[in-house]
């Protein structure tokens, strides 16, 4: 199946891609002037408001105050630490090259007070905000049930996870692909639970703890804390930052029922943008708020997090993050009437997707089985059950986990 091998990124219509600091196409005045590198293949001019470069297949704009700034000459940049030696707020913001050249590798430009910079032609094109729009941030593979079947991710083994970099990486590799991995065979204790995610990353401490574990015994004031049935969600919506990685081990069960349920939410949010652009800018511009007021025994807690359904780059539209809980979903104020009807349509939408049988993955967690869920992208819930059921897992840091892989070598 074509899906398999592509790797899909979430992309929005030309029309809702704002540049706010874009380059005049056209160009009039004396310094226009046009030049052609010897073996012809990179063309340059200097524009009035911005230096216009051909190469590599790709036409390129880039600001002059942008070109001083990121001079990657030893006097400008510490290239030990890759930290910006130059005091960007000296420069002169109608600073203009007072002498360009081109050879076959190479830009120079030299600067009206002598200094020059030389640009790898290469570097400008992996950096230019042209080249960065080819490319996702993250490559994905969006899924449903039987995209997610076929493709037969092989789970790894807490043996070889926790004594392999190789397996590791692969595992982290998939987890980024699909936004869920597993590791099998963890010895069934809240501190092996610890151990396996300590390999991966940094736990995040919330008001649920560090290391948590829940049954149904009411013990806090959510609903995950009962027998009845959940469904599909993100978790701590109610964050400004929602919590980046969810991870569960079911300890035990002895009852019917309480299987997980896994939804992509990318793959619905890709499905509204193909069918309706308006209304998937609708969830990607409307701020919404999310709630979590816990009045229960000793704890007591009032949380808020407000952002939109969908969260997108601004520059390429590529969502990154879901925010869908409908049951900490606060009082709608930030919307006014005029959209709040449309605004509904659009979540509808979006709801329909998510709600598709063929995008529902249901698996049973086993002991021994850890799940980790990437909680800005898969949305997870479970079946109302019977009987103990132990449930123990953590949140991550998703910036450590993203730093995990990519000192791994891995694209996060
Ligand atoms: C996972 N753990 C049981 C600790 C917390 C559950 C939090 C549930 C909450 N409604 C939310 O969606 O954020
Ligand atoms: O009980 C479960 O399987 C999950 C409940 C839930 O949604 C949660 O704890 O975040
Ligand atoms: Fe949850």
């Amino acid at each position: 199946m074509a899906l398999l091998q592509t790797f899909l990124k979430l992309r929005g219509s030309a029309q809702s891609v704002t540049r706010a600091w874009g380059c005049a196409p056209v160009m009039v005045g004396s310094k226009r002037c046009q030049h052609t590198a010897p073996q012809d293949t990179c063309n340059w001019q200097l524009l009035d408001d911005c230096f216009e470069l051909r190469y590599g297949g790709l036409v390129m704009h880039f600001n002059y105050v942008w070109l001083r700034d990121h001079c990657r000459s030893a006097s400008c940049y510490n290239s030990k630490t890759n930290q910006r030696n130059l005091d960007t707020g000296s420069i002169d913001l109608d600073i203009r090259p007072t002498k360009t050249r081109v050879d076959e590798e190479n830009l120079f430009l030299t600067w009206p007070d002598g200094h020059i910079t030389r640009y790898n032609l290469a570097w400008l094109v992996k950096n230019s905000y042209e080249g960065q729009k080819l490319s996702a941030i993250q490559p994905r593979i969006l899924w449903n049930s039987e995209i997610y079947t076929n493709a037969k991710v092989p789970s790894v083994s807490w043996e070889k996870f926790m004594n392999c970099d190789e397996e590791l990486k692969s595992f982290l590799n998939n987890f980024l692909l699909y936004g869920i991995a597993f590791v099998e065979d963890v010895p069934a204790t809240i501190d092996a639970t610890e151990t396996v995610t300590k390999r991966v990353s940094v736990i995040r401490e919330t008001i649920y703890g560090r290391m948590w574990s829940f049954t149904s015994d009411f013990s806090r004031g959510d609903t995950a804390y009962t027998k009845l049935a959940l469904d599909r969600h993100t978790d701590t919506s109610y964050f400004q930052e929602p919590c980046g990685i969810q991870v569960f081990h079911c300890l035990r069960h002895e009852g019917t029922g309480g299987r997980t349920l896994l939804v992509d939410g990318f793959y619905s949010a890709n499905k509204v943008l193909k069918q309706s652009p308006e209304n998937f800018e609708l969830l990607s511009r409307v701020p919404i708020k999310h709630e979590f007021i816990e009045t229960l025994g000793n704890h007591s807690n009032h949380m808020i997090g407000i952002g939109p359904v969908l969260n997108v780059y601004p520059w390429n539209n590529e969502v990154y993050m879901i925010r869908y809980n409908n049951y900490d979903r606060a009082v709608i104020n930030t919307v006014p009437h005029s959209v709040a009807q449309r605004w509904y349509v659009a979540h509808r939408q979006l709801t329909d997707e998510l709600r598709k049988p063929e995008n529902e993955l249901w698996v049973k967690l086993k002991p021994g089985k850890v799940l980790f869920i990437d909680n800005w992208r898969v949305l997870h819930g479970r079946e109302s059950f019977t009987g103990l059921r132990q449930l123990c897992g953590c949140y991550l840091t998703r910036d450590d986990v993203l730093n995990t892989a990519r000192s791994l070598g891995l694209q996060a």
